[in-house]
């Protein structure tokens, strides 16, 4: 899978509410009302995630759930992490 170009990323972040690319990853941070809400949607993504096979780093703290996503076998941003973010969005 090829990175794409800083272009393409730009292009992609407009289709793409709250993320941004911080240490050449895509980021986003989720809040959600407790951590039964924060955990259930990690619960409903690790299932798409493990469709796609393709994984994010996430950190949680109560609420709250910070993602990067980055494609580890193409050293940067490739169309997956791009779809992983969308579908992301979507469970929110
Ligand atoms: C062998 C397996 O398909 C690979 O290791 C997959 C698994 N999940 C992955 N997740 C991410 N984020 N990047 C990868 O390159 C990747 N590769």
């Amino acid at each position: 899978m090829m990175r794409l170009s800083q272009l393409d990323i730009e292009e992609q972040l407009k289709n793409l509410s709250g993320w941004s690319v911080v240490n050449e990853k895509l980021h986003k941070e989720f809040q959600f009302e407790s951590f039964n809400q924060a955990f259930g949607f990690m619960t409903r993504a690790a299932m798409e995630i493990e469709k796609m096979n393709h994984h994010p780093e996430w950190f949680n703290v109560y609420n709250r759930i910070t993602i990067e996503l980055t494609t580890h076998d193409a050293g940067g941003i490739t169309k997956n992490d791009v779809n992983l973010a969308k579908i992301l969005n979507s469970l929110e």
